[in-house]
């Protein structure tokens, strides 16, 4: 990221970095973020591999990036939490060395295309047409070297990190350290997602008030 975000401006207006602190969340806003580019429209999510990477072409910008830190999404190598947004998928489109993919879970909600060969998530795909997430994918913007890509807007899942092995004792000052880098932290998705995923199921089940 070439520039740092707005909501850690400097006296003289200018972004500067958010304080620094022990607690890391994810390489990706741990020095803060840059904002999103008006008119950026996507790129291209390559994964670790130093030869034949999977590519994968994205021709959206992202929408509702977060954080998560469940045990599923993938993350980087000491990362606690994973960055992730969703992307319609019509707009995802594997560009290179796709015999390299793996769905991670076929039973899970979510399938993960996961690299063979370095095990980096490229995109997640509902296939169930009754999910109130179904059409959206799941992608890490960070696998991308562009800059313009939306920002992290909340942090979801955030007892999970405790399922990976993160101290319990230590959730408190994870919490402040989240909303120190305005990234509300919850422990499912944000409100107005749990609202969208709750208005369709009383939808499905004919009790939605009008
Ligand atoms: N506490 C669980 C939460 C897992 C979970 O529900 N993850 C959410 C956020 S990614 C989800 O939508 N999962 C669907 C899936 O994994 O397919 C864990 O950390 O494993
Ligand atoms: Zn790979
Ligand atoms: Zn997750």
């Amino acid at each position: 990221m070439s520039f740092l975000s707005g909501i850690f401006g400097g006296a003289d207006g200018k972004p500067s970095a958010p304080p620094p602190s022990s607690v890391k969340i994810h390489p990706q806003v741990d020095n803060g973020y840059a904002p999103a580019q008006p008119g950026f429209a996507g790129g291209t999510l390559s994964c670790h591999c130093k030869s034949n990477p999977v590519k994968v072409r994205i021709s959206a910008q992202s929408a509702h990036n977060h954080v998560c830190g469940c045990t599923k999404c993938w993350k980087p190598a000491g990362a606690v939490f994973s960055q992730i947004a969703v992307v319609p998928k019509e707009a995802v489109s594997v560009v290179a060395n796709g015999d390299k993919l793996q769905i991670v879970n076929p039973a899970a909600p979510i399938q993960r295309y996961a690299c063979k060969d370095c095990g980096v998530h490229m995109y997640g795909r509902i296939e169930n047409t009754e999910h109130p997430l179904y059409g959206l994918d799941f992608i890490h913007t960070e696998l991308s070297n562009e800059d313009g890509w939306s920002p992290p807007e909340f942090a979801a899942f955030v007892s999970s990190i405790i399922e990976s092995g993160y101290p319990p004792a230590k959730m408190d000052d994870v919490r402040a350290r989240l909303r120190e880098l305005g990234l509300e932290p919850y422990d499912a998705l944000s409100p107005p997602i749990m609202d969208l995923i709750a208005t369709h199921t009383a939808k499905k089940n004919g009790v939605l008030a009008a």
